[in-house]
């Protein structure tokens, strides 16, 4: 039957004959595969195999984890592809998949000899279902793709590869899978990943990489791939160093937290910039300039310099007692003991762990002249010896980060003395709290000042690394954030995702290269996506005609959606919050979400109308259902998130809201740019001028 099938066309097959009733059966037997795989887990006796009761925990714990990842969920296929080689393949490159065809799905699935029923779609044979194509066929005969109703296997695709009769044409699957309707949390993209996400998703764990992308490119899609990518390809080493996704709030963790998951993967954290670096209480904001300046990376090297302002010379001779003798190591010779720890530059904590040994061995020398053989035990007992103690504590006492960063935005004198030559007085009195607040506890601790807190632990401490982080909207950050991530991945590597013209912080990175040498990763491979998955075509040209100001040079972003998608443009006078609402009840009228998107300030009254014409409304983060699928969304958490159908309240309020047109008008391009299928703008204000031109 595939023979006669046009290329490009899914075939439906209600009649369940020819290859869907083989493709069915396959999946049949791969689903009983994996049920037998998962009843050989369940019925294993570890009573024998456990010598305590602790291992039996931490054995029981894998076994069930084990279950959990050998679920056979209704809703997700169990593969979504098939490749016929043309020859046999390697075994190397195959990796337990001895054979010339394969289906490639989310996990792998073997009957009860151990051959391979479904393939992984992270092993190295599956690579080539996603990169094969004509002029690189990859020694693949035919690529299938499947399409599935309500769990049912009910179409497929061809594509001949190595035929050269046949014509390179575009995936109805993919297109449809493209343009599906969204309803609640982001789903991962597995079957249909392009060949340039691809290279992202599969390069190495050693580097680290940077996306820039437009709207929609798939940036989040392909950050949290790499990740289930790098944990199959070098799951031991990331289970013992840990593995993180960094996202800008809540609700977009939220959106983002079903992913991974979905791809077996449980163990990921997830986490935004102001929990990593979550030492003290925040309850309070900086001005723009202020929070500026306490972003800057010069603030790193005052820290550094208040850190180490608290080690001083010894000026005095240091004398030990042990029994009847009495060892004295002069002043001159601690002070160059001192300073040679200073000089080493290790961390101010270790390197004070580190002093009392150094002193004691200077005892011992002493000790050795006068004929005594000391041994380890000696030199351990002079380290933990009062006067030595004491002499340590004097000279290199212990720093609390959040006392000296207190000390550090209170006493102006404290701060001029490590500021001199790096912050000029304005600025030094800008970053000056006006009350000083009199304790750690009471004082009114803003984001940027734990991030600041968090930068003088580390001079103390080193933080530790993780494996691999993925920093998502990345554009955001300031240079010390930057900072505090990039020691979270110091010995290891990330994915750096973001988009410049999305920037809305005063301090967001102009360009990649300056963020990635704040992150510590200069050689960081940059790469650009520029094909839109969800912006239609004729949204994201509208919304495009703001890039000229907000981000010169930057590509526009090329959507590959077939369906033209629908922008409509309300002008209604007064623009009252009535017309809002029935924009929404329109779109209501439409299949999947819908995103009401305003200017944080028209949000209450927005609500409020809404509650009126009763409408139910959901907040972003909260899950959306069949009887509630509208988010009022506040522009300012808008970043990141997509909904089936927007409205667009009142743009001139979005942009005037933000401390410049600059910024204004990037808040309005990621506000424009969160629609799958339709944009409504409505409005009683003139429209911005860039886009009217
Ligand atoms: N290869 C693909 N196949 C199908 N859908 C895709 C593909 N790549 C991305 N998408 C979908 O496109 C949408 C946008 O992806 P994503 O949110 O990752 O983009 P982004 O670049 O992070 O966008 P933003 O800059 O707005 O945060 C998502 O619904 C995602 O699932």
């Amino acid at each position: 039957m595939s023979e006669d099938v046009q290329p490009g066309t899914a075939v439906d097959d209600p009649a369940r004959e020819g290859p869907i009733a083989s493709e069915q059966a396959h999946l049949a037997a791969s689903r009983s595969a994996l049920r037998a795989m998962r009843e050989d887990v369940e019925s294993l006796d570890i009573t024998d195999v456990t010598a305590n009761w602790v291992n039996s925990e931490v054995l029981n714990r894998q076994i069930e984890d084990r279950i959990k990842a050998l679920a056979d969920l209704s809703h997700t296929p169990l593969f979504f592809g098939r490749l016929d080689h043309l020859h046999r393949v390697g075994a190397e490159e195959a990796e337990g998949a001895d054979g010339d065809r394969f289906y490639i799905g989310r996990r792998h699935v073997h009957d009860a000899d151990g051959d391979p029923m479904v393939i992984d779609w992270r092993a190295p044979v599956s690579q080539a279902f996603y990169q094969a194509s004509k002029q690189h066929p990859m020694d693949i005969a035919l690529r299938r793709r499947f399409g599935y109703t309500g769990g049912e296997l009910t179409a497929y695709e061809d594509e001949r590869l190595s035929d050269p009769a046949e014509a390179e044409h575009s995936s109805r699957l993919l297109q449809q899978e493209i343009e599906r309707p969204r309803v609640g949390p982001m789903r991962d993209i597995v079957a249909t990943i392009q060949p340039e996400q691809d290279e992202i998703v599969r390069s190495g764990l050693g580097g680290t990489v940077c996306v820039q992308g437009g709207p929609g490119t798939g940036k989040t899609a392909v950050g949290l791939h790499r990740v289930a990518y790098l944990l199959y390809a070098h799951r031991e080493r990331l289970a013992r160093t840990g593995t993180l996704v960094i996202g800008p709030n809540r609700s977009f963790l939220h959106y983002i937290e079903q992913v991974l998951p979905a791809l077996g993967e449980l163990e990921v954290k997830q986490a935004t910039v102001d929990d990593l670096v979550a030492h003290v209480e925040v309850r309070g904001t900086d001005g723009p300039a202020a929070a500026l300046l306490k972003g800057d990376a010069r603030m790193a090297e005052v820290l550094r310099r208040a850190v180490r302002s608290h080690v001083t010379l010894p000026e005095e001779a240091l004398m030990v007692v042990r029994g009847s003798r009495r060892w004295r190591v002069p002043a001159y010779e601690l002070a160059e003991i001192v300073q040679e720890l200073l000089d080493r530059d290790i961390r101010y904590g270790a390197a004070r762990a580190a002093l009392p040994q150094r002193i004691a061995h200077a005892v011992l020398v002493r000790m050795e002249q006068a004929g005594e053989a000391p041994d380890d035990r000696v030199q351990d007992a002079v380290a933990r010896n009062a006067a030595v103690k004491a002499a340590v504590k004097s000279c290199w006492p212990p720093v609390d980060p959040a006392k000296l960063v207190l000390r550090l935005l209170s006493d102006a004198e404290f701060l001029a003395e490590h500021a001199e030559g790096i912050l000029d007085p304005d600025e030094q009195k800008a970053v000056r709290w006006e009350k000083p607040p009199r304790s750690v506890k009471s004082a009114k601790w803003s984001a940027a000042d734990a991030v600041l807190i968090d930068e003088a632990q580390d001079l103390v401490e080193r933080t530790h690394s993780l494996g691999h982080v993925v920093l998502d909207e990345a554009q955001d950050l300031s240079p010390m954030q930057y900072r505090a991530v990039g020691r979270r991945c110091s010995t290891g590597s990330a994915t750096v995702l973001g988009d410049l013209a999305q920037g809305t912080t005063p301090w967001a990175t102009a360009s990649w290269d300056e963020a990635l040498a704040h992150l510590g990763k200069r050689d960081a491979l940059v790469e650009e996506l520029t094909a839109g998955f969800r912006v239609p075509r004729e949204v994201i040209a509208f919304a495009s005609r703001l890039l000229p100001d907000i981000a010169p040079g930057l590509t526009e972003v090329r959507s590959v959606r077939e369906s033209p998608g629908a922008l409509e443009i309300r002008h209604v006078p007064g623009a009252p919050a009535a017309e809002t609402v029935r924009a929404c009840l329109e779109a209501l009228g439409q299949e999947g979400s819908i995103g009401l998107i305003a200017a944080d300030i028209r949000v209450p009254e927005l609500a409020r109308a809404l509650d009126e014409a009763g409408v139910r409304h959901l907040a972003p983060g909260e899950e959306t259902t069949q009887d509630a699928r509208l988010t009022l969304v506040p522009a300012s958490l808008a970043k990141g998130l997509e909904y089936d159908y927007v409205v667009l309240d009142e743009p001139s309020a979005v942009v005037d809201a933000e401390p410049d047109d600059r910024t204004g008008l990037r808040r309005l391009y990621v506000a424009l740019t969160r629609a799958v299928s339709g944009l409504t703008v409505v409005h009683g204000a003139p429209l911005p001028s860039q886009l009217t031109t």
